[in-house]
């Protein structure tokens, strides 16, 4: 966790020259675990986290919102854990009013091709509300995680709710990010929303069993990729915790989003199928 602190470090000082005002995290920011138990035995209370706390004395002394995926324990403590994404204010605080609980989990079992099974339930609790967007130097921003991306509808309800920006952090795996899923989803999602999609994603390899995709991106309200980073190309080649973090800046402008509305005006026919 110590670990994770300093590149996220390293990346805040970056994000604050560059003159940004917001650094988008990815999901599980705080550690990968090599297993579910040690992923549970290993959250701690946001109040109690050295991780939560360090961010948010580097979100104070540099001016800089953040927004971060992390592990919590649950509330009363159980033998599972939340996958949560927090935003820090500029003056350090967690607007508890964001804080936003995963509403779909990752459960795969591809074993019958000689793939992964993983079962985020086993470990996890899956959170049962759609948080409002709220207001950010940068826009309108509505939070999703990772595997939520696969699902349109709460797109599709955040942009109803007056989102500009969806953000995905994730820790995607390799094989469905091969297949073109993560590229191809997110761009469907800014695409039918016709919101920025802001996708922070971990990169490499975490321990002997887990290594995840990559390809962190921005992609603008028309469905364009303006900016991405780094994929892992083969994952036989990668080494444990190798790479060095990497940031991407860009500027969101609010014209596109207005530009992207007006072009191909989406007129639901909520009278033909239910409201979302
Ligand atoms: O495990 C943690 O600590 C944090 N959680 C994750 O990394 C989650 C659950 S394993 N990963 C995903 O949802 C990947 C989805 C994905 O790769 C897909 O939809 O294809």
């Amino acid at each position: 966790m110590s670990h994770n602190l300093a590149q996220c470090q390293t990346l805040v000082k970056r994000a604050a020259e560059a003159g940004a005002k917001a650094l988008f995290l990815p999901e599980a920011s705080d550690y990968i675990g090599g297993s579910p138990s040690e992923s549970v035995s290993l959250a701690k209370t946001i109040d109690d986290s050295p991780f939560v706390v360090g961010l948010q004395k580097l979100a104070k002394s540099h001016n800089l919102y953040i927004n971060v995926g992390l592990h919590e324990p649950t509330s009363p403590p159980s033998s599972k854990i939340l996958n949560t994404l927090l935003w820090i204010s500029n003056s350090g605080d967690v607007l508890e009013q964001t804080r936003y609980k995963k509403l779909h989990l990752f459960d795969l079992d591809l074993s019958k091709v000689d793939g992964p099974v993983m079962k985020e339930s086993n470990n996890t609790i899956a959170g049962d509300t759609i948080v409002p967007p709220f207001d950010s130097p940068i826009g309108q921003v509505g939070s999703q995680i990772c595997f939520d991306l696969r699902f349109p509808e709460p797109a599709i309800r955040l942009r109803r709710l007056g989102a500009n920006i969806i953000v995905y952090p994730s820790a995607f795996t390799v094989p469905t990010g091969q297949m073109g899923h993560w590229e191809t989803l997110l761009r469907a999602r800014a695409i039918e929303s016709q919101c920025y999609i802001v996708a922070a994603a971990q990169c490499g390899r975490h321990n002997e069993k887990r290594t995840s995709y990559g390809d962190s991106m921005v992609v603008d309200p028309k469905g364009l990729i303006v900016g991405r980073l780094s994929k892992v190309k083969n994952s036989d080649d990668e080494k444990v915790g190798a790479r060095e973090p990497e940031l991407l800046v860009f500027e969101l402008d609010e014209k596109v989003v207005e530009d992207a509305r007006n072009g191909i005006p989406l007129q639901r026919r909520t009278d033909v199928y239910p409201e979302i």
